[in-house]
C-alpha cells in the first residue's frame, strides 16, 4: 500500500523578496483502494502528488512508502512498483517506433530479443495499436503516442499504474476505450483528470486545493466538494 505521512513540498525561493512556494502542505494518506482519482483545479497540485508516489519527486518533509519501501531511500525498488504515465507522451517514449519502446520496457524481464518482438508485438495487437507498432513516435496523433506510453509501461506489469491526466489527449471512443482498460486492470491506479465522469469511475477520489486534499471519499460526495469548492 502507498502511505504519505506529513508530506509537504516546498520550493524555495528563487530570489531576494520571493517567498518559499508550498505545493502541498501536509499531507497523510493511506491508498489502498483498487481505483483513486485526484481530481483538481489548474495548479492545484495533482501532479505533484502523484509525483511522489513512485519517487519522481522527494518530499520536502515527511515521508512517502510503498509496501514499506521509501520512495526516497529505495526508488529503484519503488519504480518497479509502481509505473508512471505522464500526460506528455513525449516525456516518456525513448525509442522512435512504439515496438522498440515496448521491447525496451521489456529488456529486463524477456531475454531472448525474437521472444521479445512478438510479445512486443501481442501487447500493440491486445490494444489495437498493432498497425502503428513500426511508425515513427513523431508521426502518431497524441490520442495514439499516449495509448503506446500506457501499453509501454503495463508491460513491466507494475504493482501499481499511476497516471498523469490519462485521457486529455483521447477522442470519445479512445476514452471510452481507456476507461474499460482501467476497469479491465488487476493492479492498482492512481489517476488525476480533469473529467469528472472519468473521475466518477474511481472507488475513491481525492480532491486537491492549493496543495491541501480538501476532500476525500466516495465519488459523488467528492466531486460534489470539488463543485462547490470551484464555485
Ligand atoms: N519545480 C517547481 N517549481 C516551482 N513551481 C512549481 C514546480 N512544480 C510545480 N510548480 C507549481 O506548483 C503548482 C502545482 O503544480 P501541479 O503540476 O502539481 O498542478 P496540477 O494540479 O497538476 O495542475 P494542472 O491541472 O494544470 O496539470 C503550479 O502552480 C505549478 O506552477
Amino acid at each position: 500500500m502507498i502511505s504519505l505521512r506529513a508530506v509537504s513540498v516546498v520550493v524555495p525561493a528563487g530570489g531576494r523578496g520571493e517567498r518559499d512556494r508550498a505545493l502541498l502542505t501536509d499531507v497523510t494518506l493511506d491508498l489502498p483502494e483498487h481505483r483513486i482519482a485526484v481530481i483538481g483545479a489548474n495548479g492545484s497540485g495533482k501532479s505533484t502528488l502523484l509525483r511522489l508516489l513512485n519517487g519522481l519527486r522527494a518530499p520536502t518533509s515527511g515521508t512517502v512508502s510503498v509496501d514499506g519501501l521509501s520512495t526516497v531511500e529505495q526508488a529503484s525498488l519503488v519504480r518497479r512498483r509502481v509505473g508512471f504515465v505522464f500526460t506528455d507522451p513525449l516525456a516518456q517514449l525513448l525509442m522512435s517506433t512504439p515496438i522498440e519502446d515496448i521491447e525496451l520496457s521489456l529488456r529486463g524481464t524477456v531475454r531472448n530479443r525474437a521472444e521479445r518482438a512478438r510479445r512486443a508485438q501481442a501487447l500493440l495487437d491486445e490494444r489495437g495499436l498493432g498497425h502503428l507498432a513500426h511508425q515513427s513516435i513523431y508521426d502518431l496523433s497524441g490520442g495514439e503516442r499516449q495509448l503506446v506510453a500506457l501499453t509501454s509501461v503495463l508491460a513491466v506489469d507494475p504493482a501499481v499504474l499511476v497516471a498523469d491526466e490519462p485521457t486529455t489527449l483521447l477522442d470519445l471512443r479512445n476514452k471510452r476505450a481507456l476507461r474499460q482498460v482501467f476497469a479491465g486492470l488487476a493492479q492498482q491506479i492512481i489517476y488525476s483528470t480533469h473529467d469528472l465522469d472519468v473521475a466518477a469511475d474511481a472507488d475513491r477520489v481525492l480532491v486537491v486545493h492549493d496543495g491541501r486534499i480538501v476532500a476525500d471519499g466516495a465519488p459523488d460526495e467528492a466531486i460534489a466538494q470539488y463543485e462547490s469548492v470551484l464555485a
